[in-house]
């Protein structure tokens, strides 16, 4: 299977951008991929919540959604939604960050909210509080597809390891961990934790990445880490796509899950212990 890393700028336009990935996931298709994940927040990365209640919308009218389940239809490919920022369904207030994995036929096979919120001041002068915004989702998401079985991630959940765990244990054998990385932790945190769940859970880890200056009309602009990462089972890192956008192609070879777990088949050891 090629799967392909869409590595995105996404502004705060939700036009633009489905104009941006659509165009990126046809060049991917005709590379060969038959597997395309686009980031976190592939519709729009935006630091203001009054922009955000103007352009965003709820699932069922939401342009992103329907415009990439009909190109992946049309290219015939599995296309993983990193996330898209969604209206909630009533009486929630919030926002939810939901990934989802779409057939080739265009049908949604399975959305995940993502688990963890984001509330950390990263800096001195950057604070996050997404649960502010966005509402979390309370459960975890495997999809059976032809090829393999997907657990579905988001970015900050990639800090909780048991999730990653229960998920393998659960037959997962691709993680997917699409991101908006924070530049003050991303050089020092991104690939090892990523490396970290693939090792310990005997799986590929695939990780499209939002990297760079984010255009904003409203709001103030954000940067982000990019290096999109698939990382192989046993831990070794098979694509790094660097600190520009564009399209990443990697081969992904599914019986090497099988040899990892063999060689090392800490996911069969768990113990049942007291304390601390
Ligand atoms: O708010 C949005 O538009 C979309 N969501 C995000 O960008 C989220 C929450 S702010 N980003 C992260 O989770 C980064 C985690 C991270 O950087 C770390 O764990 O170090």
């Amino acid at each position: 299977m090629r799967a392909a890393l869409l590595q995105l700028t996404s502004s705060d336009d939700p036009v633009e951008n489905l104009r941006m990935t659509t165009h990126r996931a046809r060049e991917a298709a005709s590379d060969g991929a038959g597997f395309i994940l686009t980031p976190e927040v592939t519709n729009c990365v935006s630091t203001s919540r009054s922009h955000q209640r103007s352009v965003l919308v709820h699932q069922h009218e939401d342009a992103t959604l329907a415009g990439l389940q009909d190109e992946a239809a049309r290219l015939g490919v599995w296309v993983l939604i990193g996330s898209l920022a969604l209206k909630a369904e009533p009486p929630e207030e919030r926002f939810v960050n939901r990934s989802f994995l779409i057939a080739p036929d265009g049908t949604i096979a399975a959305q995940y909210d993502k688990l963890h919120m984001f509330d950390v001041q990263v800096t001195e002068e950057e604070t996050f509080r997404e649960s502010a915004g966005f509402a979390p989702g309370d459960r975890a998401v495997l999809a059976k597809t032809p090829f393999a079985v997907v657990g579905l991630t988001v970015c900050y959940d990639v800090r909780f390891p048991y999730l990653y765990r229960a998920l393998a244990q659960a037959g997962a054998e691709i993680l997917t961990v699409p991101a908006a990385f924070s530049p003050a932790t991303g050089p020092m945190h991104w690939e090892p934790l990523l490396r970290a769940r693939a090792i310990e859970t005997g799986c590929f880890v695939l990780a499209p990445a939002q990297v760079g200056q984010h255009a904003a009309i409203t709001g103030k602009p954000r940067t982000t880490h990019g290096h999109s990462l698939a990382v192989s089972p046993w831990g070794e890192v098979l694509l790094d796509a660097g600190d520009r956008p564009g399209v990443h192609l990697v081969d992904l070879d599914l019986s090497h899950v099988a040899q990892a777990r063999h060689k090392i088949p800490s996911l069969q050891h768990d113990r049942e212990f007291s304390g601390p």
